[in-house]
């Protein structure tokens, strides 16, 4: 096709140009072929080279999809220690080839060594409507806006300096919810309290007041945020059948319906955040210290380059990416110390101590959190049982990889199984027992800093896209435990009478892994 587009292009220019104009075309042409050329042969060079490995049984239409089971991390799991190599498998979920990365290694290859090939996100329907575009940072695909929406995000907002600033509102929250469980605790008879919807209201509301400041509550904002948050996660979270078949009429159908749904969101988001950027822009410019997320961008947003939608964008982020994330996490870490009895002793013991110059407080406070290495290393255990992000957030790629000698094409769906890496034998000694002391090892191999040397241990992902809000969700976590444990014991309901057994740890997966049960614990006063 090209040298016959040569050849007439050729004569032409004889019959009726230059001879200058002659050459200069047949060496354009020339250049032409060469990189057809170069294309074929790089393309049957990838079709030569071998894809990672697939289990069998792949069938029309839904290729993969018939072998994954509804606890997706243990399938997968189960799938790539039969049929996976080295941690990479590839199954095709629908029309969509998906790389599932389930050791270090592979992890490493795609986070580290490859990162900027695997940085991106795959498109999604939904995340375009109600993350408008998608501009905000999680959803947003690898390119300049995201790095520079990324570098506002860490620079101002979300840095070590800027999460301090919040430390007496996240004390005023906890303070509220041991209020409350003062109250149940003082019940004759003492009453059971739902852990799950304090824990999750309590982190709800840390994240409303660092977004739109101490009016957080005013007309139930706190709630209807809460709400809103749910619905984006349900929307986002499960399995998007239009995604996965783009090119079916039944998607078609599908996206319409979707997208009604979404829209409907958007619209409340929208409207909740025009009311509130109107107020912040009438309250004036706050000083660096008392400024909130809203304050923040709408003062930096001009200097980054943002829109208002933007800013919007960013801000449905923090609610979706902030909330649930600490919260599962707070949930888990009480459930795994109520079943393992010695590490609740251990951890109260170490919090309790700050009592013994002989003065009882009425709050730990945050100064007093650099004397409790075992919190912290109860915090860690627990994201390695139960990461909240099971498979992080979806990566994309957007070239041709080689890894281990298997091509990754572009445009592949890349889903690193965390779940699976931080219960790996070969990794973990006794990977399904609560031991938090694996973090406390002096020189041990694990990165108790979580900076990510050691990509066994993934909670946070690691890379370019690294969780950018660890330092406000270990800030949230640590105080309101080190308070559970300082002021309460904790019972199971039913204790006394003897019926009572463990907590239950079943999981439902989605974009999240929440537990089945809400917990229900009964407090008494220490
Ligand atoms: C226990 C707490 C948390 C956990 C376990 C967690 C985990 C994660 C994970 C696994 C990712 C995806 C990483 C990847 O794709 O490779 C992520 C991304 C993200 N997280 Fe967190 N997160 C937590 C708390 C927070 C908080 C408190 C905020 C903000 C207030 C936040 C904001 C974000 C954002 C904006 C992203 C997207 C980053 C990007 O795509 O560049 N996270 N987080």
């Amino acid at each position: 096709m090209a040298l016959e587009a040569a050849h007439y292009y050729l004569q032409l220019a004889i019959t009726h140009g230059t001879s200058t104009q002659a050459i200069l075309l047949v060496v354009f042409l020339l250049l032409l072929i060469r990189l057809a050329w170069m294309r074929t042969s790089t393309q049957t060079k990838c079709r030569q080279q071998q894809l990672p490995p697939s289990p069998p049984g792949k069938l029309p239409i839904i290729g993969h999809l018939h072998l994954i089971g509804p606890q997706t991390h243990i399938s997968i799991r189960d799938l790539d220690a039969k049929y996976g190599r080295n941690g990479l498998m590839l199954l095709r979920v629908g029309a969509t080839p998906t790389l599932f990365v389930s050791s270090p290694s592979a992890a490493e290859a795609v986070l580290r060594t490859h990162d900027h090939i695997f940085a991106s996100r795959p498109p999604s329907m939904a995340a375009e409507i109600i993350r408008y575009g998608p501009t905000d940072i999680a959803f947003a695909p690898y390119s300049e806006y995201w790095r520079q929406a990324r570098k506002l995000l860490t620079t101002h907002m979300l840095s070590a300096k800027k999460v301090q600033t919040f430390s007496n509102g996240r004390l005023e929250e906890v303070r509220l919810v041991m209020d409350k469980i003062r109250e149940a605790a003082t019940t004759v008879p003492r009453k059971a309290v739902d852990l799950s919807e304090l824990l999750s209201g309590y982190t709800n509301d840390v994240v409303c007041r660092a977004v739109l400041g101490p009016s957080h509550r005013k007309e139930g904002r706190n709630r209807l945020f809460s709400e809103l948050t749910e619905i984006n996660v349900a929307l986002l979270g499960g399995f998007n059948f239009e995604d996965y078949f783009p090119r079916m009429a039944m998607a078609d159908v599908l996206l319409r319906l979707v997208s009604v749904k979404a829209k409907r969101l958007n619209k409340r988001w929208n409207d909740l955040f025009d009311e509130l950027i109107h107020e912040h822009i009438q309250s004036g410019e706050k000083d660096e210290n008392s400024a909130d997320f809203i304050d923040l961008l709408l003062t930096l947003k001009e200097e980054y380059g943002l829109t208002t939608d933007n800013v919007k964008a960013i801000l449905v982020d923090m609610f979706e990416a902030g909330i649930e994330t600490s919260y599962l996490t707070l949930e888990y870490g009480m459930a795994e110390l109520i079943n393992n009895r010695h590490v609740l002793k251990k951890l109260q013991n170490e919090v309790r101590m700050c009592t013994l110059e002989g003065k009882r407080l009425d709050m730990i406070r945050e100064e007093n959190l650099s004397s409790m290495p075992y919190l912290k290393a109860t915090i860690k255990e627990t994201l390695r049982l139960h990461p909240p992000a099971p498979f992080l957030l979806p990566h994309f790629s957007t070239a041709d990889c080689n890894i281990d000698g298997y091509l990754i094409p572009s445009e592949t769906r890349v889903l690193v199984n965390a779940w699976a890496l931080g219960r790996d034998p070969s990794s973990w000694e006794k990977p399904e027992d609560f031991m938090p002391e694996r973090f406390l090892q002096e020189a041990g191999a694990v990165d108790t800093q979580m900076k990510g040397k050691d990509l066994r241990f993934l909670p946070f992902g690691f890379g370019r896209r690294i969780c950018p809000g660890m330092n406000f969700g270990f800030a949230t976590m640590e105080v309101m435990l080190a308070n559970l444990m300082y002021h309460f014991d904790w019972d199971i309901p039913n204790m006394a009478e003897g019926t009572g057994t463990g907590v239950d740890m079943a999981e439902s997966f989605g974009l999240t892994l929440r537990r089945k049960q809400k917990l229900l614990l009964v407090p008494r006063i220490s």
